[in-house]
């Protein structure tokens, strides 16, 4: 048994960057981008009103009188200049006319005919002046695209972005006793629900999951499925981690030539997990317990999809909480224990009592993985802790 830490950069060292596809900006969202986007044009191309009011030569005290002389609106800007004692009419988004240095608000104004009275004095400028958002030449680095990176990137003019490939994940459920969803399970049966878990959890990382026909606890069929995760960029299987008679992952992928970085971690859940190379490409032996399986996924998976999108840190991010009640010394795993953490500015974790792993209703009642590190001893509510959200 290797500790948590090792067995990831273990993983990450399995990485290799996705290669760099171009796609429209509105199909980018959630995307890593993989080479710096740059601004073409400043943002406001123009200094631009950010009311609606009156372009005056300011500063316009309480009781000044101005001629208004004409109008800009939003697309529609005016070719003249003001000078003092003229206002032009101006709405959000307008170019400023030149000679212009403040928009009094139309709020702020008392107009007869052409004439208007400033009523307050005020000395907002209430101009955006050109480039005060972004200058042409800015740049957006790599990084995951957000919704809001994808209206910087459409503001800059930037129509095409190089981003990096989703990689493929394969997920290959093992066992005589799984069934498909759907299918009608024999009394001896149980639903493959892990790979749903496991699929949710890859798209949301980036990556485009297939699930692969259940694999049956024999070496042809398992080898069978295996030929099938041909053309992925990453393999996962669930279940047969373990020592029994019919954990056949290991065996069966080694005579396909994998080439082993591990097997077995100081964790709880998690121990059988299996990590290595097949055919080329990384590939995740998660044990079938539910709650490992997905805790694995957390821990490894979504780290390692992380590194082949590019992410210089792909390691889960842990945060600190105060334990809310007292919890025993942990033994020689790393126990990520399902709890529930509350209070946003001054957390407070409070792990459960059933920590079996196959208990899903436990883990959908969770939102951390408290972490007890390994040979840790008993520890008091109030004292500090790690945790990882999930
Ligand atoms: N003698 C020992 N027995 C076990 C050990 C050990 O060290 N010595 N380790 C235990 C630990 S820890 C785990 S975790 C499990 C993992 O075993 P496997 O990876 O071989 O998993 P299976 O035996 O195939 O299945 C375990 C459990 O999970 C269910 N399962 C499997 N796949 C799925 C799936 N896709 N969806 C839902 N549920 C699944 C399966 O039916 C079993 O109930 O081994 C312990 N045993
Ligand atoms: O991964 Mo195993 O559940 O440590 O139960």
């Amino acid at each position: 048994m290797i500790p948590v830490e090792e067995a990831l950069s273990r993983v990450l060292a399995l990485a290799r960057a996705m290669p760099v596809e171009t796609v429209p900006l509105a199909q980018a969202a959630g995307r890593w981008l993989a080479e710096p986007a740059v601004a073409r044009r400043d943002q406001p191309p123009f200094a631009a009103s950010a009311m609606d009011g009156y372009a005056v030569v300011g500063p316009a005290a309480q009781g000044a009188e101005f001629t208004v002389i004409g109008e800009a609106g939003a697309g529609h800007g005016y070719a003249g200049t003001i000078g003092a004692g003229q206002a032009l009419r101006i709405f959000t988004g307008a170019p400023v006319p030149a000679g212009a240095t403040q928009i009094v608000l139309q709020e702020d104004v008392a107009r007869a005919g052409d004439r208007i009275t400033v009523q307050a004095t005020s000395h907002n400028a209430n101009i955006r002046p050109q480039g005060s958002d972004f200058h042409i030449g800015q740049r957006v680095d790599p990084k995951r695209l957000s919704p809001n990176d994808l209206a910087l990137l459409a503001a800059m003019n930037v129509p095409q972005l190089a981003v990096r490939r989703r990689p493929v994940l394969a997920i290959i459920a093992t066992g005589d006793e799984l069934m498909m969803l759907g299918d009608t399970p024999g009394p001896d049966q149980i639903i493959a629900s892990n790979s749903f878990a496991i699929k949710a959890l890859a798209e949301a990382s980036g990556a485009e999951a297939r699930l692969l026909p259940i694999a049956r606890d024999t070496e042809p069929a398992l080898r069978a499925v295996f030929d099938l995760a041909q053309g992925a960029d990453l393999v996962v299987t669930i279940g047969g981690a373990s020592v029994g008679d019919h954990d056949l992952v290991a065996r069966v992928a080694e005579t396909l030539g994998m080439e082993r970085a591990f097997y077995k971690i100081a964790m709880r859940p998690g121990k059988p997990l299996m990590a290595g190379r097949l055919r080329g490409v990384p590939m995740l032996g998660l044990p079938g317990n539910p709650v490992s399986a997905i805790v694995c996924a957390h821990l490894f998976l979504l780290p390692l999809i992380r590194a082949m999108l590019g992410d210089p840190a792909p390691a889960p991010a842990t945060l600190r909480a105060t334990l809310g009640v007292d919890v025993a010394a942990t033994g020689p795993r790393t126990h990520y224990m399902r709890a529930q953490v509350s209070g946003a500015d001054h957390p407070v974790i409070t792990p459960f009592d059933q920590q079996d792993s196959a208990l899903l209703t436990v883990l959908c009642a969770a939102n951390a993985l408290l972490i007890r590190p390994l040979g840790d001893g008993p520890r008091r509510a109030g004292e500090a802790a790690e945790f990882l959200p999930i």
